[in-house]
C-alpha cells in the first residue's frame, strides 16, 4: 500500500521516487514527501496543478473570493487591497504591488500542496475548521493579504451569524480561531511548517455580529525556532479597537506530526 502510494507521488512529481526506495523505509519516505510538500506550500502557498490520478474532478475552490454573502463594506476593502496587489498593465507587463492575496482552501494538505494521496492517507474526511461550513456568510468569511517586504499581514474578516457568543457578538472562541489562523498562516508563511505554542489574547470590545474587521498580524522577532507574532483586530476604518494578541509559534519537522519529537 505504502509503496503503491509512493509510485504515485513519485509520479505526481515527476520524480522516481519508487526507484529509489530501496534502502528507505516508507515511513521515512512519507515524511520526506510530506516535508517537501509543507515546505513548498508555506513558501508558496499557491494551488499546484497536477495531473490527477483519482478519476473524479477535484478542482480546488478558493473559499476567499469574494461571494454574495459579503457586505459591501467587505467588498471595498478587498478591492482596496486587491488594487495594491500585482496588476497586469496596459502592455501586458506585470506590475509588481507590495501585497499578495493568499488562496485559502477547505483542505489544506490536499489543494495548498497538491497531496491528494497523503489527504486521504491521513484522514480522508478532514476539513480546514474554519472552512467547513457550506452556507455562505455563516461563519468565517475572509481573506488574508500578505506584505513579505514589511512581513505584515491583513485579513479581512466578516463575522456571521452562527459566530455568536454573547448575543448579538463574536463568540470569543471564534475571535480566538480567527486570530490564531492569520497569525499562524503569517508565522508558516515566515518561518515554514509551525505549531502555535502560545496565545494570548485582550478583548476590548465586543464586537457585533456581522461585523467587518481587519486584522493586522506582523512579525515581531524570530529567536531559533520561535516566531512571535503580534495581532490586532480593528474596524475597516481602524478607529475602533476589538481585541490585541500576542502569539508564539514554534517551527516543527514533519515528523511532529506523527508522533516525533524531532
Ligand atoms: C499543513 C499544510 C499547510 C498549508 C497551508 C495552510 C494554510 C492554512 C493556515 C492555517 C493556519 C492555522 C494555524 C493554526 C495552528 C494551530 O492551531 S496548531 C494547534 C495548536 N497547537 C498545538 O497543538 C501545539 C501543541 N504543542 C506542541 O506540539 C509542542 O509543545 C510545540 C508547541 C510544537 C513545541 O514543541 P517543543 O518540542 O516543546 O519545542 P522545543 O523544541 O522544546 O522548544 C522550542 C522553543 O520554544 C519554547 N516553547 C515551547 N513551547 C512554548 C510555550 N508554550 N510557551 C513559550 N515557549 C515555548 C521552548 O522553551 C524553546 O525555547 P528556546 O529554548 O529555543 O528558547
Amino acid at each position: 500500500m505504502l509503496r503503491h502510494i509512493a509510485r504515485r507521488l513519485g509520479s505526481l512529481h515527476g520524480q522516481q521516487i519508487f526507484n529509489g526506495l530501496k534502502g528507505i523505509s516508507p515511513d521515512q519516505l512519507l515524511s520526506k514527501e510530506i516535508h517537501r510538500h509543507l515546505q513548498s506550500s508555506l513558501e508558496t502557498i499557491s494551488p499546484i496543478s497536477t495531473t490527477s490520478l483519482w478519476p473524479f474532478s477535484s478542482q480546488p475552490r478558493d473559499f476567499s473570493q469574494p461571494n454574495s454573502s459579503w457586505s459591501p463594506e467587505m467588498r471595498k476593502v478587498y478591492d482596496d487591497y486587491i488594487g495594491l496587489c500585482d496588476t497586469d498593465s496596459e502592455n501586458g507587463e506585470k506590475q509588481k504591488g507590495p501585497w499578495r492575496k493568499l488562496p485559502s482552501y477547505n483542505r489544506s494538505i490536499k489543494y495548498a500542496t497538491a497531496g491528494i494521496h497523503l489527504s486521504k492517507l491521513i484522514q480522508a474526511k478532514a476539513r480546514l475548521f474554519t472552512r467547513n461550513v457550506k452556507d455562505q456568510g455563516a461563519t468565517f468569511e475572509y481573506v488574508v493579504f500578505v506584505n513579505k517586504e514589511e512581513k505584515r499581514c491583513v485579513c479581512v474578516f466578516q463575522a456571521g451569524h452562527l459566530l455568536e457568543g454573547a448575543p448579538g457578538h463574536v463568540h470569543g472562541g471564534a475571535i480566538a480561531t480567527i486570530i490564531d489562523t492569520v497569525t499562524g498562516t503569517l508565522a508558516g508563511f515566515l518561518s515554514g511548517p509551525i505549531m502555535t505554542a502560545n496565545l494570548n489574547i485582550d478583548y476590548r470590545s465586543p464586537m457585533p455580529l456581522g461585523s467587518v474587521v481587519l486584522i493586522h498580524s506582523a512579525l515581531d522577532r524570530i529567536e531559533r525556532k520561535k516566531t512571535y507574532i503580534t495581532c490586532k483586530v480593528t474596524s475597516t476604518d481602524e478607529s475602533k479597537l476589538y481585541t490585541e494578541a500576542t502569539a508564539l509559534f514554534v517551527s516543527i519537522g514533519v515528523g511532529h506530526l506523527f508522533g516525533s519529537r524531532n
